[in-house]
């Protein structure tokens, strides 16, 4: 038989569950291990669903070089299509003319590098308030910063996209628990999405009962939105001030002919994926960042040196400046490549039959790349568990999508459109968070003692929240920088007892 004939090779399965019963515990984890048996292109069968299962760089590259478009669909689950307004979302929609208009607006008007670099002022304002905040609390003891890093994140986005923030702490806690919530259940089991013909099944879970409770916050919130923009009077989409909300509202009220407009299920469904993306990607990146440079006092270190070298006697990194703090993006890379937010991208779907690597791939067949184990593979990093940023110094590997052995924003025609957004947020975010302040584990406790398991889900965050103390904030030549406090944040005294509290999400 010849390759092209073949399916690509598969471990020994179950009846009924097939390979169900192998993605446990954590499924990035044991599909990697699987992948060091199997080979890096394996074909599984998850309960009813065919699925195939990429762990390399060499099978990210055929399939990019190949067929990208056949790689380029997503399947329809049972969570974003009740949750996301029937998979509106540009993260969950089919591969198709609507993906591409709603991707395309979301990038001329939020996402394109010249848009993110408009929002300067407002990263600007929001990393003021934080570092403000950290300092005005740094006295009273442990601080929760995962709070902090989620209300940043969460501001800013709220800020650019949706014209307002978020000025309550309720509202603020509820957002943050339901999209936990929410990236809990996309990367649960439920029987639908693996065994479709088992649907009636359904009744018997709590499943969509949770989905609906989930759904009723978020769309109570992003209705809010939409009814602020509409009381005020939505702004013209050339209008300069006119944000996200106000451009997708306006092509629906005035459309023109040829031109997208969406309805209101799709102008919400973009708003919050929108939300929902830009928030907890960045926010989990942050911390992770700052639990391997606790754990790791030589390169915190090193970064704050290169922090301080470009800021000279200022309080504050300039966002201008970030561009040369080369370590500090070096640094950035080796988080992403240990701690990739999305460990297994985003589930894709191929439109039609095709083949990789003389392998037949039939239509309908779910994919899933492992940007986690690509990101270990030992072929192509040394010491693939440790983190050495300086791996990344002095290399022009990238994770714009050329480099398929670093694909933590995923690659081809869905690569992450919100790269820049993210960056640009992230970089200027970390170096001030490093340059400011002098970072310690509470209560005596040393960095060894720092938990980093993971949470399960589609995302990849810190199972426990990260407490730090926020040491030395300002130099005696110096003042800190004085903001008005804009937003309320949870109180960070109760922070002393997190180490011991289950994990918020
Ligand atoms: C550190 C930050 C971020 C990381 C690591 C990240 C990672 C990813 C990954 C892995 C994917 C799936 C790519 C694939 O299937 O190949 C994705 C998709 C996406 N991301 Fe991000 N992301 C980040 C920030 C953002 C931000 C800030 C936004 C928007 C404000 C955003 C919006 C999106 C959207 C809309 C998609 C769906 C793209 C599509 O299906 O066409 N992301 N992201």
């Amino acid at each position: 038989k010849s390759k092209s004939q073949i399916h690509p090779p598969s471990p020994a399965s179950l009846p009924f569950i097939g390979h169900l019963h192998l993605l446990l515990p954590i499924p990035y984890r044991a599909l990697h291990s699987l992948s060091l048996i199997h080979g890096p292109i394996m074909l599984l069968k998850l309960g009813q669903i065919p699925t195939l299962i990429l762990s390399s760089s060499s099978s990210i590259r055929s399939m990019i070089k190949s067929n990208d478009i056949a790689f380029s669909s997503r399947p329809n689950l049972k969570v974003p299509r009740q949750l996301v307004y029937d998979s509106k979302s540009i993260s969950f929609t089919p591969y198709g003319p609507y993906w591409r208009q709603a991707r395309k607006l979301c990038v001329l008007h939020l996402l394109s590098t010249k848009r993110v670099l408009s929002f300067r002022p407002n990263r600007h304002s929001e990393l003021s308030i934080m570092l403000s905040h950290i300092s005005n609390h740094s006295l009273s003891g442990p601080i929760n910063l995962s709070e902090i890093i989620y209300s940043f994140t969460t501001n800013i986005l709220c800020k650019v996209a949706l014209g307002r923030s978020i000025t309550e702490e309720s509202q603020r806690r509820m957002l943050h628990d339901s999209i936990c919530q929410a990236t809990k259940l996309f990367g649960s089991f439920n029987v639908e999405d693996y065994f479709p013909s088992l649907k009636w099944l359904n009744m018997f879970s709590s499943l969509d009962s949770k989905i609906a409770e989930i759904f009723k916050k978020l769309d109570g919130f992003i209705s809010s939105v939409v009814e602020d923009h509409l009381v005020a009077g939505v702004r013209d989409k050339d209008d300069d001030n006119a944000d996200l909300v106000d451009i997708l509202l306006s092509l629906q009220r005035d459309p023109l002919p040829g031109e997208f407009s969406p309805t209101m299920d799709e102008v919400k469904a973009i708003i919050l994926n929108m939300f929902a993306a830009g928030t907890t990607t960045s926010y989990i990146f942050l911390e992770w960042a700052m639990s391997e440079l606790i754990r790791n006092p030589k390169i915190m270190k090193k970064l704050k040196e290169e922090a301080k070298s470009v800021s000279e006697k200022s309080s504050m990194v300039a966002e201008e400046d970030v561009n040369k703090m080369s370590y500090l993006k070096a640094v950035v890379k080796e988080v992403l490549r240990l701690h990739p937010p999305a460990p297994l991208l985003v589930p894709r779907e191929t439109i039609e039959d095709t083949e990789l690597q003389g392998y037949k791939i039939p239509a309908k067949t779910r994919v899933i790349i492992n940007a986690w184990a690509i990101g270990r593979d030992p072929k192509f990093w040394d010491a693939p568990e440790e983190f050495m940023p300086e791996r990344f110094v002095n290399n022009e590997l990238d994770f714009r999508g050329q480099d398929f052995e670093f694909i933590p924003f995923g690659v081809g025609r869905r690569i992450c459109p919100g790269m820049p957004f993210a960056v640009a947020t992230i970089e200027f975010a970390l170096a001030n968070l490093v340059h400011q302040f002098d970072w310690e584990m509470p209560n005596g406790l040393s960095a060894e003692d720092l938990n980093m398991d993971e949470a399960q889900g589609l995302i990849m965050h810190r199972k426990h929240p990260l407490v730090l103390v926020a040491k030395k904030p300002w130099p005696s030549t110096t003042s800190p920088p004085k903001m008005p406090h804009a937003i309320t944040l949870g109180n960070p005294l109760r922070a002393t007892s997190f180490l011991a509290s289950p994990p918020i999400c």
